[in-house]
């Protein structure tokens, strides 16, 4: 038996009346629900799990547990999420070529659905503002194979001084109260108070605040919570409504079971009633609550279309290059070990986009001189690093050329699969030499490098071995 605080049960029975509440609290007795995603990018990928009991509402979503050790994991083909958690990326309108923002992004649940959505062509900037969880959202983005990430560690503040009026569609999934994870994590219990609900709210606010300055007028802001309490759910959408002229847009979610936003938790405008509470009492998942919203096409929010201020770029040029450039014989080790690999789209064209920072070699997103000053984890992809006289490729790029198929991959059987994940070398028989993709049941989860032996040298990361 859950121990839920006796305060949330009073607050809610009041709310929502006692044969509601009861429902509600015999819910959050039951196991939480499993489920997880198949990844679209990654076409034509073999997933061994069961997909008999699709999530209702989602395409490529399936009810079930994966394991974090199997390949379909550790080639970004399945990402494990809870089914209501799936509904804010997947209500908003990306499409291929927006640009967007994840403001609250990690572990990058959201995030890799909408770098799905944009396939590549466009801009997904994922933003997280605490160092090691922003190091993961990185991983998971890398996994997922999405080519088109700037994932950032920063404020709010921190982006909307560099983006205004920038963003087609913004997500603030926002940090919360956490009743809808009652079922999953201790810790929402054990933390849980109305004064906790009501910092949350003001945190919530300021998030907001940049967020709007951020979005381009008539843009999109998705607004979610895996929370119940309505100052965190309708009381911030009023407080959207009421000071920016948002409009709750209307969206129809047949077949799923969901119940409407409660104008009277909020300031009454009937709009409220468009937005979506997922309450695990209703059977699809956790505790969610979505609301779609739209700025008018003529806000006073904010101005002006260019991504950040450029500071004149002062760095020292090595014989009248720039130190970020990138010479002919890099080029060379770069060109040498991408050889006869096929790259996916996005990437065309990548040898007049390349660029160097501390060795590492990316096609850049946007222009490293307009982020000057923020902290940047990833910008675009990164295709490897130079050592001296040669280039070893990038685990970022070996999950992204995991999308197409390819001819220069080593297929590992289970036992060597594990062998690798712990970073052994291993013995093959295969007759290609020099970096290679390796895969198991067909799917690509890292780079390696054959030796004229057949000797498979590990090159899967340190900080993901298993
Ligand atoms: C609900 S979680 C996000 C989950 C994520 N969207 C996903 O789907 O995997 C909220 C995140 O917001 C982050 N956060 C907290 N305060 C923030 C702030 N002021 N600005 C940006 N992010 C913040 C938290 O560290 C946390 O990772």
């Amino acid at each position: 038996m859950l121990e839920i605080p006796a305060q949330f049960k009073e607050k809610f029975a009041q709310l929502l009346g006692e044969d509601e509440a009861a429902r509600l609290f015999k819910a959050l007795d039951e196991p939480s629900k499993k489920a997880f995603r198949v990844n679209s990018l990654k076409k034509g990928a073999a997933v061994s799990y069961d997909l008999s009991r699709p999530v209702p509402g989602i395409p490529n979503a399936y009810y079930g547990e994966i394991s974090g050790k199997d390949v379909e994991w550790t080639s970004g083909t399945v990402y494990s999420q809870d089914p209501a958690a799936m509904f804010p990326a997947h209500l908003t309108d990306v499409a291929p070529g927006d640009r967007v923002l994840d403001l609250c992004a990690a572990p990058g649940g959201k995030s890799t659905a909408l770098g799905e959505k944009l396939q590549g062509q466009g801009l997904l900037v994922a933003n997280e503002i605490s160092p090691s969880r922003a190091k993961i959202l990185r991983e998971n983005l890398e996994r997922w194979g999405v080519t088109n990430a700037l994932v950032t560690n920063g404020s709010s503040e921190d982006l909307s001084s560099k983006f205004p009026a920038f963003f087609d569609e913004i997500l603030v999934d926002a940090p919360c109260s956490g009743e809808g994870m009652f079922r999953k994590s201790e810790d929402a219990i054990k933390y849980w108070s109305e004064d906790n609900v009501l910092t949350c709210q003001a945190r919530q606010q300021e998030i907001l605040q940049e967020a709007v300055k951020m979005l381009k007028p008539g843009g999109q802001l998705v607004y979610s919570t895996c929370t119940f309490s309505p100052e965190e759910d309708e009381a911030i959408v009023s407080w959207l409504i009421d000071n920016y002229g948002f409009t709750v847009e209307e969206r129809d979610l047949e077949g799923v079971p969901t119940a409407a936003g409660r104008p009277e938790w909020g300031n009454g405008n009937p709009e409220l009633a468009r937005c979506f509470r997922f309450w695990p009492q209703d059977g699809l998942g956790e505790g969610q609550f979505v609301a779609v919203l739209r700025l008018p096409a003529a806000s006073n929010a904010a101005s002006g279309e260019k991504p950040a201020k450029r500071k004149q770029d002062k760095r020292k040029k090595r014989g009248g290059r720039r130190e970020d450039q990138i010479s002919r014989e890099d080029l060379e080790y770069v060109t040498e070990a991408l050889q006869g690999l096929s790259l996916p789209a996005g990437l065309e064209n990548w040898s007049s986009r390349l660029q160097k920072s501390k060795d590492h070699v990316f096609v850049p997103l946007l222009a490293p001189d307009s982020l000057r000053g923020l902290k940047i984890l990833s910008n675009g992809m990164e295709l490897g690093m130079l050592k001296k006289k040669r280039f070893e490729p990038s685990h970022q790029l070996a999950e992204a050329l995991g999308q197409i198929k390819q001819d220069r991959v080593v297929d590992l059987d289970e036992g060597q699969y594990e062998r690798y994940l712990h970073g052994e070398s291993l013995q093959t028989a295969s007759q290609l030499k020099g970096f290679v993709l390796v895969a198991s049941k067909g799917q690509v989860f890292s780079f390696g490098k054959l030796t004229t032996s057949g000797q498979l040298k590990n090159f899967y990361p340190k900080g993901l071995r298993q």
